[in-house]
């Protein structure tokens, strides 16, 4: 697929496109030999391509960032638009959905050469290869220098990689509830959800589609990871030991069945809506995109790493994160070049924080960032 872009116009705000950006060498060893990506544009670009900014989505995320000319409220929807902390009528803002992902871009479940899905043969994507993938794009928006990039947790973690991987082409970089590498813990989390999928009965080694698709599988994934994303205090406050009525676990387990706890019901609810919306093969090769994450990976330390960049930084943490720590954060503001400040984002709910807590980030963002 080619499609032509125009220098300056952006021709449907916040409505999906497409762009062919040709082949890919893997850093892993793998080859893609024909890459979609599938983006979204709000606003103008300059004459002087000067105001152009990249946000990138997390791990389950699309190109859908606010709502534009589409009726869909987008996913950072207070973040982004007209008057918002990323001004729409200031800023030509692009999302990219991540190659491997399955909102238009080429991933597992998208045709190989032989017309049929790349399945179990879609090779490790890192998320350097990612970066690699979207500068190609970039250029063919005539972006050669993005005014900011930003994201959260994997979209902090690709924003951190395109600022270490094309220094001169990131003014500013928001790295936001993520570190500088991914963890061993963030590892074992997250190793334990891609086996959850790979152990479903129907996920038949990836070669899945066209039969039953591997949905436990996809949904114990989304719940392990949903508990990371909330803290301990919200899932307690928020559920207790309450029982999803009509059910009581109590009295249903004194009839010899066993009912649910509100939690329980929740998770299998964050569970199904993963499902209905996701793919499988995308989650995994996403979940091994980001546990690939070490911005120093082949760059010496991480003080030689970052001191390649010449951003300036915006690193942010919420504070009840107990997937991402803030320590994590503080780790990495101080192994960038200059100084640099962790902003705190104060809110008990966990991770998820920097997709619930627009009020804090934006205004921090439009008061020290995005100047
Ligand atoms: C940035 C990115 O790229 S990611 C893209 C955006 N992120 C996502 O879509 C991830 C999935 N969503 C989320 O993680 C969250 O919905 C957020 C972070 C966006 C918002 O969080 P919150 O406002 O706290 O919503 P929360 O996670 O509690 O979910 C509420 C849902 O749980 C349901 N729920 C609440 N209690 C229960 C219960 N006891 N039993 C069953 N369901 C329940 C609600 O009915 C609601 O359902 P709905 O989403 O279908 O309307
Ligand atoms: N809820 C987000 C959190 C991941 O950081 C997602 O699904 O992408």
């Amino acid at each position: 697929m080619t499609i032509t872009i125009s220098r300056t116009a952006a021709p449907g705000n916040g409505v999906v496109r497409y762009a062919s950006i040709g082949s890919l060498q893997l850093e892993a060893g793998g080859y893609l030999p024909d890459v979609t990506l599938a983006y979204e544009t709000w606003g103008t670009l300059n004459a002087d391509g000067s105001n152009a900014v990249l946000i990138e989505h997390a791990l389950t995320g699309s190109t859908h960032v606010t709502r534009g000319d589409s009726d869909e409220p987008g996913w950072w929807e207070q973040l982004a638009g007209p008057g918002a902390p990323v001004d729409t009528d200031r800023f030509f803002v692009v999302s990219i959905n991540i190659l491997g992902g399955c909102y238009g871009s080429t991933g597992p479940s998208a045709e190989a050469p032989d017309g049929a899905p790349w399945g179990s043969r879609f090779p490790l994507v890192t998320l350097r290869d990612t970066t690699a993938a979207e500068a190609r794009l970039a250029d063919q928006l005539g972006v050669h220098s993005w005014f900011a990039v930003l994201g959260g947790s994997m979209g902090g973690a690709r924003a951190l990689e395109w600022a270490v991987s094309f220094p001169e082409r990131v003014q500013r970089c928001a790295v936001i509830s993520v570190g500088a590498a991914s963890t061993a813990e963030q590892i074992a989390f997250a190793q334990a959800q891609t086996l959850a999928i790979r152990q479903d009965i129907n996920f038949n080694d990836g070669d899945y589609y066209g039969g039953p698709l591997p949905e436990d599988g996809l949904a114990l994934a989304r719940r392990i990871a949903h508990i990371t994303y909330r803290s301990a205090e919200e899932l307690d406050g928020r559920f207790g030991r309450s029982a999803q009525l009509p059910e009581s676990p109590l009295r249903a387990a004194a009839l010899g069945e066993r009912g649910r706890y509100q939690v329980e019901s929740y998770l299998d609810h964050q569970g199904k809506k993963l499902v209905s919306r996701f793919d499988a093969n995308s989650y995994i090769a996403l979940t091994d995109a980001l546990m690939s994450h070490d911005v120093s990976r082949g760059r010496g330390s991480l003080d030689e790493a970052l001191s390649r960049t010449t951003a300036r930084f915006f690193v942010a943490a919420v504070d009840s994160d107990r997937l991402y720590f803030p320590s994590q954060s503080r780790e990495l503001a101080d192994a960038l070049p200059g100084e640099v400040d962790v902003h705190v984002i104060e809110a008990p709910i966990g991770h998820d924080g920097f997709l619930t807590e627009i009020g804090q980030l934006g205004s921090q963002l439009r008061s020290t960032f995005l100047i």
